[in-house]
């Protein structure tokens, strides 16, 4: 039998196993990583909105697609929506150290080692975003990208600002 029986107590269905996984794991690790950069703009005139930056972000997503064959564009819309995710982060953490500055994080990362990390999540992610055209496109879509969410939102503990990022970041995944 080509497709035995999942082992007991799993389904095909078992949660990491969708097609979909890394993108939203990487979309995950980028929120999170959100807070390094609220945390190291906090105190400084660096402000949340750098529209350079953010030209930056997109036009290394689009040419990393083209290197790899996939949509420019296509890629470039779920980076948008990485970039609106970062800042429902650092807007929401802005908002906690204003309201209780004993929340503040004792150290100031280096912005630049930051922009770093992800760029290389980026990287990573852009290769995720070619790697799935198909399930992209399939009419599964939404509800695999749904399950995804809910498994690597409980898997990773976000609380409700992190998973409303989360969210944030996925309405350009599918179609
Ligand atoms: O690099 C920054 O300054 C960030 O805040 C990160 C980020 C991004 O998600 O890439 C988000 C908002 C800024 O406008 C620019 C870029």
């Amino acid at each position: 039998d080509p497709h035995p029986a999942p082992p007991a107590g799993r389904t095909v269905s078992a949660p990491g196993h969708g097609a979909l996984d890394p993108v939203v794991r990487l979309a995950a690790r980028r929120v999170l990583v959100s807070d390094q950069v609220a945390a190291a703009k906090w105190g400084t005139s660096a402000p949340i909105d750098d529209p350079a930056r953010e030209r930056q972000v997109l036009d290394g997503a689009a040419a990393e697609a083209v290197r790899l064959g996939a949509d420019p564009a296509v890629t470039r819309r779920i980076f948008r929506d990485q970039i609106e995710a970062s800042k429902v982060v650092q807007r929401g953490l802005y908002r906690r150290w204003t309201a209780d500055p004993r929340t503040v994080p004792p150290v100031r990362p280096d912005l630049a080692a930051v922009r770093a990390e992800l760029n290389e999540l980026g990287d990573r992610l852009v290769h995720a975003i070619a790697g799935t055209a198909t399930a992209r496109a399939a009419r599964s879509c939404p509800a695999h990208l749904g399950l995804e969410y809910l498994e690597v939102g409980r898997e990773l503990h976000l609380d409700a600002l992190h998973r409303a990022a989360l969210a944030r970041a996925l309405p350009s995944v599918c179609g």
